[in-house]
């Protein structure tokens, strides 16, 4: 994380988890507030909007500058976004165009990056409490795609098992598990309950993956529920997408990611807890933190290659 590029990305990641908790601004819910001069008491919150978005447009300006620059000098990492647009445009790039630009990219590593993290961190610690489910997954992978190769985004048709084990991360621990605060845009009613036009409503995801009605056992990792029902797995992900016009507009680029990841890290290593001095297995609590984005608490834990075969296929897909 010494690279001054992730780390500033990861600033910004941080201060969206701090300033996106619903409830913690009163301007979100008076939004005159914003008006206030910025010397009268009580407005700290001006000075903190302001730092911030200075330093998110320097951290986004920032990278792309370095990535253009790199570009024309024929550096940098391809393929990627801003290279190829600023490629095929020839450097004929409006300032808009590339306003537009930096803001596309910003808003692609910015919500891709806390949420996926957050599900590939609940992944690995439920395969950590979850042998047994490790093994099932492994075995359809084996089985299905055989030890010569490596899965490809391809054979995820082929692979249910590992579908419902991604499904059930989705329900089990949701990255969102509150998505995002909405506002009503017309007046509704809601099991009786009457909804003015304008109120603020705030999904609580984490409750609507864990209603026992639906899910019996909700705090167990099953992904047993689904039985291969894809109808039922798309249903329980798309609650952790969000709703409404905003909904997530990279829900299929991160299902795509997510299966990328787990079939390849299930199809390599397996997953295992620390140990301590004496050998013994060190179980992580299944706890995490608060806001937007939850993360589960710190855990350690091993990550061994299933075989030198593996082993050997990884470096050479990583070398190509
Ligand atoms: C597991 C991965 C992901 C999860 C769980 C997730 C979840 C969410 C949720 C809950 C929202 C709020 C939707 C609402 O307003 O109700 C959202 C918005 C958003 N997501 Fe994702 N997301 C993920 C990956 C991604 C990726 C990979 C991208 C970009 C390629 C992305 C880009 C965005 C953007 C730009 C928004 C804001 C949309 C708007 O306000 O109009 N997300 N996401």
């Amino acid at each position: 994380m010494s690279d001054p590029m992730i780390a500033k990305i990861l600033k910004g990641v941080d201060d969206f988890a701090e300033v996106s908790v619903p409830g913690t601004w009163a301007v979100d819910f008076l939004p005159q507030l914003q008006y206030l001069p910025q010397w009268l008491p009580g407005t700290g919150f001006l000075k903190v909007a302001e730092k911030m978005r200075k330093d998110g447009l320097d951290a986004a300006w920032g990278i792309y500058d370095w990535c253009k620059q790199s570009t024309f000098q024929d550096s940098a990492i391809t393929p990627n976004l801003c290279s190829r647009i600023l490629t095929e445009s020839d450097g004929a790039l409006s300032k808009q165009d590339e306003s537009d630009l930096v803001f596309s990219a910003t808003m692609i590593m910015g919500g891709g990056t806390d949420t996926n993290i957050s599900t590939m961190q609940t992944f690995i610690l439920a395969m950590i409490h979850y042998p047994e489910v490790q093994k099932l997954a492994q075995a359809e992978i084996d089985s299905v795609i055989g030890p010569n190769h490596l899965p490809t985004i391809r054979d995820k048709p082929s692979l249910p098992y590992v579908r419902s084990v991604i499904a059930e991360v989705f329900r089990w621990n949701p990255a969102a598990p509150l998505a995002v605060v909405h506002s009503m845009s017309e007046e509704d009613v809601y099991n009786g309950y009457y909804l003015p036009n304008g109120s603020i409503v705030v999904p609580n995801v984490w409750h609507m993956t864990h209603d026992p009605e639906h899910y019996p056992e909700p705090m167990e990792f099953k992904p047993e529920w689904y039985q291969y029902d894809d109808a039922q797995m798309a249903k329980v992900m798309g609650l952790g997408f969000g709703f409404g016009r905003r909904v997530c507009p990279g829900s299929h680029f991160a299902e795509g990611t997510i299966f990328a990841m787990v079939s390849t890290i299930l199809a390599c290593c397996n997953i295992t807890p620390a140990r301590d001095e004496y050998g013994n297995a060190i179980l992580p609590e299944i706890e995490y933190s608060t806001g937007t984005i939850a993360f589960p608490k710190e855990f350690r834990f091993n990550m061994e290659p299933r075989s030198s075969k593996v082993e050997a296929m990884l470096h050479q897909m990583v070398a190509a």
